[in-house]
């Protein structure tokens, strides 16, 4: 089973259009959305979790289409969003209060572990959080009503290297389960390169790619040759290069370059920026 199912998905704003997006998340896996800001990532996780209408196309999730029974999927949907709503003088252990009568899945003991982890403090009132404390309280509820599927909006941005480690870890775990599945959309594209089994590319409203990680990496690679050079390689081959006095580089496709080229593995990151912003 795929865990969301995009098809055709549109919605217009003003000078912006989520262009007829196509993207499956199959059960079991992790699947990262990156894009420049503005690119259309929140829309597409607002659309999915039907915060709002769409304009065109269709999304399942967990199976369901988002009819009226779409409550009882969301409560087997782990999220994080931006400003996720908190009543600002509420502590942590309030919320966990109000959460046991949201959720029935909802695991006090898994909540208070969570929150120890995290090290959020239980009394402090949620207004007088930090920005990364704030996210913490989002990743712990997500993570304790034991949800089958996590969407997971920027949430690594706030937190500080050594927390966004063993969340990453915490979230590659999390899908150990193959019936867990897990959308996360984050601009530290190294997160995604360490545990996304899919990666998706944002771009303007449009879907660039949706791929396999390690296909992506086997497939793309960096080149670095003369502009003489440059010029005798099929265009097909170059998703975007970079000009320098000293020659070019350029992220190839592997399988359009010909033998005798060296060509050395590319970054998620080198990759998406040279898709984006290389001159083709
Ligand atoms: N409620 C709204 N009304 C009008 N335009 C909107 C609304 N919400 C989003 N937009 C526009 O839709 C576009 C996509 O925004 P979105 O928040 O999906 O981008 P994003 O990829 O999540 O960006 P970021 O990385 O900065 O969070 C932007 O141009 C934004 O201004």
């Amino acid at each position: 089973m795929n865990a969301i199912e995009i098809r055709d998905l549109e919605k217009h704003y003003p000078g912006f259009t989520l262009d007829r997006v196509n993207l499956t998340l199959p059960s079991g896996c992790i699947l990262g959305l990156v894009g420049e800001n503005g690119a259309g990532k929140s829309t597409t996780i607002r659309l999915i979790l039907n915060m709002m209408k769409n304009d065109g196309g269709s999304i399942r999730v967990l199976g369901a289409e988002q009819d009226e029974n779409f409550s009882k999927v969301k409560e087997q949907i782990g999220v994080v969003l931006d400003d996720m709503g908190f009543p600002s003088c509420m502590t942590a252990r309030q919320i966990g209060k109000m959460m046991k009568q949201l959720y029935r899945n909802w695991d006090e003991a898994m909540y208070q572990k969570t929150l120890k982890w995290l090290a959020v403090p239980m009394d402090k009132s949620f207004e007088k959080y930090s920005r990364g404390m704030k996210m913490k309280q989002s990743i712990a509820v997500a993570l304790s009503h034991h949800p089958k599927l996590l969407i997971l909006d920027e949430a690594t941005s706030g937190l500080d290297p050594v927390v966004r480690d063993s969340f990453v870890d915490a979230v590659m775990d999390f899908t150990r389960d193959e019936e867990c599945s897990v959308l996360i959309s984050s601009h530290i594209v190294s997160d995604l390169e360490r545990m996304c089994d899919y990666i998706a590319f944002m771009h303007e409203g449009k879907l660039l790619l949706c791929e396999e990680k390690d296909v992506l990496m086997e497939r793309y690679g960096v080149i670095h040759v003369t502009n003489e050079q440059m010029e005798e390689l099929d265009p097909e081959a170059i998703l975007g290069k970079r000009i320098s006095p000293y020659g070019v580089e350029a992220v190839a496709d592997r399988t359009k370059i010909p033998e005798g080229f060296s060509v050395n593995p590319v970054s998620l990151e080198e990759l998406f920026v040279f898709m984006v912003k290389g001159e083709k």
